[in-house]
């Protein structure tokens, strides 16, 4: 029988358990905080990330006792925002993943690294790639909450391995198919967060949806384009782990980069933007992870560029957004 840890008391961990929980396998889950394990305990649900879905204790273990949440499971599932992922799994035995298969849920990559969450898992845990996945494609926790039909890529070198996650996530209103291009997919979850944002900022500044649907098909163009340089190989973009993820992100009213990006569209400064949302925007810490690797590559990513001039140069919204509109066809 499989076994599951998921790391991470987030949206997106919550939709996981609850999906592979009602599935019947057992999940060992890991919070940072004792409060939100007594909470689970007590009230079977997750008090601050979809409070609605109640979970069933007996196949739910919560804990704040990381290394033995990892040892009792075959899976581990990596689902905290990617700035944070070092400084959880900063005190744990380099062998502790030995023998385990790693997940990444993780739509961002590592600060100051620079590098991949599959990536970084290897360096620093001897993970090998042909032991981990990557869950990809356009999925929000809230709609896995409300069981509304989604669509999930599992992306990994093993297509085994892929289709053997696969089947820990299908159920009645969840799909779940295998694809190879784990770095493609990973890459595009990551860029696909900056679009989102940049989408969210013209929308604050009331730009329409004629814009938008422009500024997301010369998104497909940039990220492309990035991907054929940093990861070349034959992929159909059109495929939803990559448009779809895009898609989804940049117009749902559930999109937290889009959210974000709105905030700052309309005024708010990044670090007040920040503390409104009570969720994380991975986009924001892409943004400079993404202009930091083009400078080697020097890939045309004009959304990409404006983005960080807004978010980190300071240069003002309505300045950036006009100069990138002319650079529209
Ligand atoms: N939400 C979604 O629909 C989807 C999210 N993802 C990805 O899943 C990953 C997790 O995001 P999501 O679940 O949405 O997160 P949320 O924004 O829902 O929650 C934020 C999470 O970050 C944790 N956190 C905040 N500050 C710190 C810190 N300083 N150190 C450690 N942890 C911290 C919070 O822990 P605490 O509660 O203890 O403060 C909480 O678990 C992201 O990479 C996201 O892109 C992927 C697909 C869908
Ligand atoms: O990646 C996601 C859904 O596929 C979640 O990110 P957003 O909340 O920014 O849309």
């Amino acid at each position: 029988m499989e076994s599951v840890a998921v790391i991470g008391g987030g949206s997106w961990a919550t939709a996981l358990v609850k999906i592979i929980s009602e599935n019947k396998f057992s999940v060992s889950w890991w919070f940072r905080k004792e409060a939100d394990v007594d909470h689970v305990l007590k009230y079977q649900h997750n008090d601050r990330y979809l409070s609605g879905v109640t979970l069933n204790l007996s196949y739910v273990q919560p804990s704040t006792n990381l290394p033995q949440v990892i040892q009792q499971a075959t899976w581990v599932i990596l689902a905290v925002p990617a700035a944070f992922i070092e400084s959880v799994l900063a005190n744990l035995p380099p062998t502790i993943f030995t023998g385990k298969y790693v997940v990444s849920a993780i739509k961002g990559m590592i600060p100051v690294k620079n590098c991949l969450v599959t990536e970084y898992m290897q360096a620093t845990f001897g993970v090998l790639m042909q032991q981990q996945c990557v869950i990809a494609g356009p999925c929000h926790a809230e709609e896995v909450a409300l069981e509304k039909q989604s669509y999930l890529s599992i992306g990994s070198l093993d297509l085994q391995l892929a289709e053997r996650f696969c089947v820990l996530l299908r159920n009645r209103y969840v799909r779940a198919s295998p694809l190879d291009d784990i770095y493609g997919i990973e890459y595009c979850a990551v860029m696909k967060n900056i679009i989102a944002l940049a989408c969210g900022i013209a929308h604050g500044l009331n730009y329409g949806d004629n814009f938008q649907a422009v500024m997301v098909s010369n998104a497909m163009l940039e990220i492309e384009a990035f991907l054929q340089a940093i990861y070349p190989r034959p992929r159909n973009l059109s495929g939803s782990a990559y448009l779809g993820d895009l898609l989804v992100t940049a117009y749902s009213q559930f999109s937290r980069n889009r959210t974000f990006g709105n905030m700052v569209g309309r005024g708010y400064s990044v670090k007040s933007a920040q503390f409104e949302m009570n969720m994380i925007a991975e986009g924001y810490y892409a943004v400079k992870i993404i202009h930091e690797l083009n400078k080697k590559l020097r890939v045309k990513m004009p959304i990409t560029a404006a983005a960080y001039n807004i978010l980190y140069e300071r240069i003002s919204p309505p300045v950036e957004i006009a100069i990138l509109k002319d650079k529209f066809q």
